[in-house]
């Protein structure tokens, strides 16, 4: 071994694969317990190999480039950094979708939302959707790529989100039109296409007085216009509700995501705004996450 057994050696030069992925679970255990894990995938991302490629040259050298990229990414997955910004990726719904600070890190839940969403398209052709508050664009393109007859549009009021969605529908060969755009605005059914047999959102729902339950890793890591809502939890539900009602066409569905404490309300702003067989649905944790209903 070439590398010391102290936490705070610095990993040798022309250390083999084996003694680097050693050197780093040591240095991650502090801050998860996946550490051999982890160390594994940020080699990988290095290295441009597969995690049994990897196995595979255990006892071959790191380039000295390779070395010095893994130090850096280990020390900052070491101080707190998500796994996904730290690797600048993340799989969603079976598709690698590229993060950076300027989007929510897409969350497992969202991925029970994208199965209802197909679940509820099953019997409609060329279904027309919208998704939005996209993000990283993780909704749409899982829906595009699981229907590749759909017609896919998704908007954001972030043009940085809409950067990395762009980016995303792009390197994953996907056909989806991007829309700068505010679901709040009085007029936002003009903005988003008509007809849709499926509006679709993960919004914003944590009102602004609960920035502190939040965890730290959440606080600091995804940007504030992805999480926060002002005063009002229920705002970007009650704007869906309204003009979504426009938006869709009789017979085609509202589906939002929630927070596990507001499907209740949200359920009840939805009947309130016309929705009809309003449902919810657990995720696959067991907690009420989603919400959806349909345009009579
Ligand atoms: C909770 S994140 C969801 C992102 C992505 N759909 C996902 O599930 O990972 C909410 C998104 O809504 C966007 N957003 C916030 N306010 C908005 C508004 N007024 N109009 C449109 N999008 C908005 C944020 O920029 C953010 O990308």
């Amino acid at each position: 071994m070439s590398t010391s057994s102290s936490e705070d050696s610095e990993l040798s030069a022309g250390c083999a694969v084996h003694e680097a992925l050693h050197w780093a679970a040591q240095h991650l255990e502090a801050v998860d317990g996946r550490a051999h894990q982890q160390a594994r995938w940020l080699l990988a991302e290095v290295r441009g190999q597969s995690s049994t490629q990897l196995a595979a040259d255990a006892r071959a050298p790191l380039t000295e480039a390779q070395r010095q990229q893994f130090t850096a990414l280990v020390a900052r997955r070491v101080q707190g950094e998500p796994l996904q910004h730290v690797l600048g990726h993340t799989n969603f719904y079976g598709l690698r979708i590229q993060v950076s600070p300027d989007v929510l890190i897409p969350r497992p839940e969202t991925e029970a939302v994208v199965e209802q969403a197909l679940a509820l398209l099953a019997n409609v052709e060329a279904p027309r959707i919208f998704d939005a508050g996209t993000g990283s664009g993780c909704i749409a393109c899982a829906l595009k790529h699981e229907r590749p007859d759909a017609q896919v549009a998704a908007g954001d009021v972030s043009e940085a989100a809409l950067d990395v969605a762009r980016a995303n529908g792009t390197a994953l060969g996907l056909d989806i039109a991007w829309h700068s755009f505010d679901m709040d605005a009085p007029d936002a059914a003009a903005a988003v296409p008509n007809a849709l047999d499926l509006l679709i959102s993960n919004p914003p729902y944590v009102p602004d007085h609960e920035a502190d339950t939040l965890s730290a890793v959440v606080r600091d890591y995804d940007p504030p216009e992805a999480l926060f809502t002002g005063p009002d939890a229920l705002r970007f539900y009650r704007a869906l509700a309204q003009w979504g009602y426009t938006a869709v066409r009789p017979g085609g569905h509202l589906l939002v995501e929630t927070h596990a404490d507001g499907a209740d309300d949200v359920a009840r702003l939805f009947r309130m705004h016309g929705w009809t067989d309003v449902h919810q649905n657990n995720d696959w944790a067991g907690r009420p996450r989603m919400v959806w209903g349909r345009r009579s």
